[in-house]
């Protein structure tokens, strides 16, 4: 079974205007109101490309009941905890250019975590398990890292989508695989990547320092993949993007998609690139459909040594 973490979930706010101008009243053009945060749009993709999981994580509140609600609704499978404190709400603006406004998360509490942690005990080596997003307030930002120690040696696969500190310190634990997008790869060893030469070097480090495999995203560049299975470059053609929230979850899923159908670490990748791109690229997340229309637009290369 795969499992995807949410700690801190969201409701997405999308509202969308013709510009956006400081000090000035606007009106929405149109928006829309959807279940949020990393680990569920995870859940949310392989439900649309036809594979079960389970969404585990924290929701409070009324805000916490609609994403419960939704994920009922769609018919995705989840073990959600109840908190005290309301979930958050992020707003994603869509005007000349995209701007993010992530509320504050609620406090979690001791109890609430250790809940979690009860749950996360049940799985076995047959497991699959995807962490991502940011850490809510009241939750050591060590949550990561203390999770892969307790289930790593258990055989669980794990996935690991962070930045900062729950990135750099859950390298030790040796994940399955990390996809930081390159400024939260840049981040991790203090330098700025901008070239695909550049993210093939410090994925190289990732992979040192305990990554099994490293997808580095590179928006609208594509991505580089290193792992001890090769080291390959995707390249998309250019084209102004429809919505970029979720592609890297979608990229994330779509790995965890073809490696579990038994696809080749380069054919998962190229569906992986496909399935970001292809959200990118269009409303809405990307489906069967969208991804085999993309694929061929899409070219790998592999890189030598
Ligand atoms: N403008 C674009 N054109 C084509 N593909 C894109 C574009 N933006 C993103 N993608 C695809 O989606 C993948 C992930 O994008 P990105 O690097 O922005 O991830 P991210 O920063 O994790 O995104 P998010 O956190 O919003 O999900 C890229 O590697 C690429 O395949
Ligand atoms: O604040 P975090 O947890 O890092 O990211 C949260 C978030 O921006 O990520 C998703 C897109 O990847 C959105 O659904 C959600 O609002």
């Amino acid at each position: 079974m795969i499992y995807t973490v949410t700690l801190n979930p969201s409701i997405d706010y999308h509202i969308w205007m013709d510009a956006w101008t400081e000090r000035e009243i606007h009106k929405a053009q149109r928006e829309q109101k959807v279940a949020g945060g990393k680990g569920i749009n995870v859940s949310k993709v392989l439900n649309i490309l036809g594979m079960e999981s389970t969404a585990l994580g924290f929701v409070g509140g009324f805000f916490g009941a609609f994403i419960q609600h939704e994920l009922e609704q769609e018919g995705i499978a989840h073990r959600l905890i109840r908190t005290r404190q309301e979930s958050r709400l992020n707003i994603k603006i869509k005007a000349q250019s995209e701007t993010d406004i992530s509320g504050t998360s609620p406090a979690i509490s001791e109890e609430e975590l250790a809940a979690l942690y009860s749950q996360l005990d049940e799985l076995t080596a047959d497991d699959y398990l995807v962490l991502a997003g940011s850490v809510p307030r009241g939750i050591p930002d060590t949550v990561y890292q203390s999770i892969m120690k307790r289930l790593g040696p258990r055989g669980v696969r794990i996935f690991l989508d962070a930045s900062g500190k729950a990135l750099a310190d859950g390298l030790a634990e040796k994940p399955f695989l990390i996809k930081p997008n390159h400024h939260e790869l840049g981040e991790l060893f203090g330098v700025e990547i901008t070239t695909h030469e550049e993210a093939v070097t410090y994925g190289k480090k990732a992979l040192e320092a305990g990554a099994q495999h490293v997808i580095v995203s590179m928006a609208e560049q594509g991505a580089v993949f290193v792992s001890r299975d090769g080291v390959y470059v995707a390249r998309i053609p250019k084209q102004p993007p429809v919505n970029s929230i979720g592609a890297g979850d979608s990229m994330v899923a779509g790995f965890l998609y073809g490696f579990t159908r038994g696809m080749s670490s380069e054919e998962a990748f190229r569906f992986a690139v496909a399935a970001g791109s292809s959200t990118a690229l269009s409303e809405g997340f990307c489906t069967h459909e969208k991804i085999r229309e993309i694929s061929p637009k899409i070219t790998v290369t592999t890189v030598e040594g």
